[in-house]
């Protein structure tokens, strides 16, 4: 059995009173068979920090800002995460990459940021519906990952968890089948062995929850998974947290 990485994102989700029933319901565990890491909404990052110093729960932030600081309104620094308890941070989600016109190369840039702070960057990668169909999952990939090769050295990009996140799969219902996992994660895999980063750690994202997670996590190459909707339920998120594998 081996230790898995459990990442919650909770996307634009939640209040005070929802955070807090769902610190409690963690701090009430105490701990998980696996890392669990939960990545609230900014204006609750501070206060799910300080609930879970004494724990072994991470906190992650969902988005940084490609530099350090200046007149950038809306913008949140690596260093403040850092500042604010924040362990991880997720980078480059299909959400942010769509809505908010996120390039590769910016990508790259919060990547660097977040790893001068000591914060663990979690970059999402996947391909649309359309690019499967059309057969292009694989190009995609290396395109995002190559990105990452021309601007990261092998052992800065070691420190860097990739998460697969096939965008037709997030929010579905429906995690992607286990057979087009398995390719994706080998391709990333090959790839990064290639360019010598050697110890990345592995995700799978896209409608994960507790009926599903011991098949995702039994799958070759997956470290762990990266949770949306399942993870705003304290019960859900621990049950994935300590699913036997
Ligand atoms: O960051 C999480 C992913 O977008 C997956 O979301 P989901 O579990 O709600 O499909």
């Amino acid at each position: 059995m081996s230790q898995k990485l459990i990442v919650g994102n909770w996307k634009m989700h939640g209040s005070r009173a929802s955070v807090q029933s769902i610190l409690a319901q963690l701090k009430a565990a105490q701990t998980s068979r696996h890392t669990l890491v939960v990545c609230p909404p900014y204006p609750y990052l501070a206060m799910c920090a300080a609930a879970l110093e004494d724990s072994p729960i991470a906190v992650g932030a969902q988005d940084v800002a490609a530099s350090t600081h200046g007149a950038q309104t809306g913008a949140v620094s690596a260093e403040m995460l850092a500042d604010n308890g924040c362990r991880y941070v997720i980078v480059g989600h299909s959400e942010r990459r769509l809505a908010h016109s996120e390039s590769d190369a910016m990508i790259a840039e919060k990547i660097v940021r977040s790893l001068s702070v000591d914060l663990r960057p979690i970059v999402c990668i996947g391909e649309s519906y359309p690019q499967r169909q059309a057969g292009l999952t694989e190009t995609i990939l290396f395109r995002q990952l190559g990105t990452l090769t021309q601007k990261l050295s092998p052992e800065q990009l070691s420190r860097v968890a990739i998460a697969y996140e096939p965008v037709w799969a997030i929010g579905s219902g429906k995690a992607a089948p286990k057979n087009d996992i398995l390719h994706a994660h080998r391709c990333i895999r090959q790839y990064l062995n290639a360019y010598g980063s050697h110890s990345n750690t592995l995700l799978y994202g896209g409608s994960v929850n507790p009926q599903n997670a011991e098949e995702l996590l039994s799958i070759a190459h997956v470290n762990g998974l990266l949770v949306g909707g399942a993870s705003l339920n304290g019960e859900h998120l621990l049950c994935i947290a300590n699913t036997c594998v």
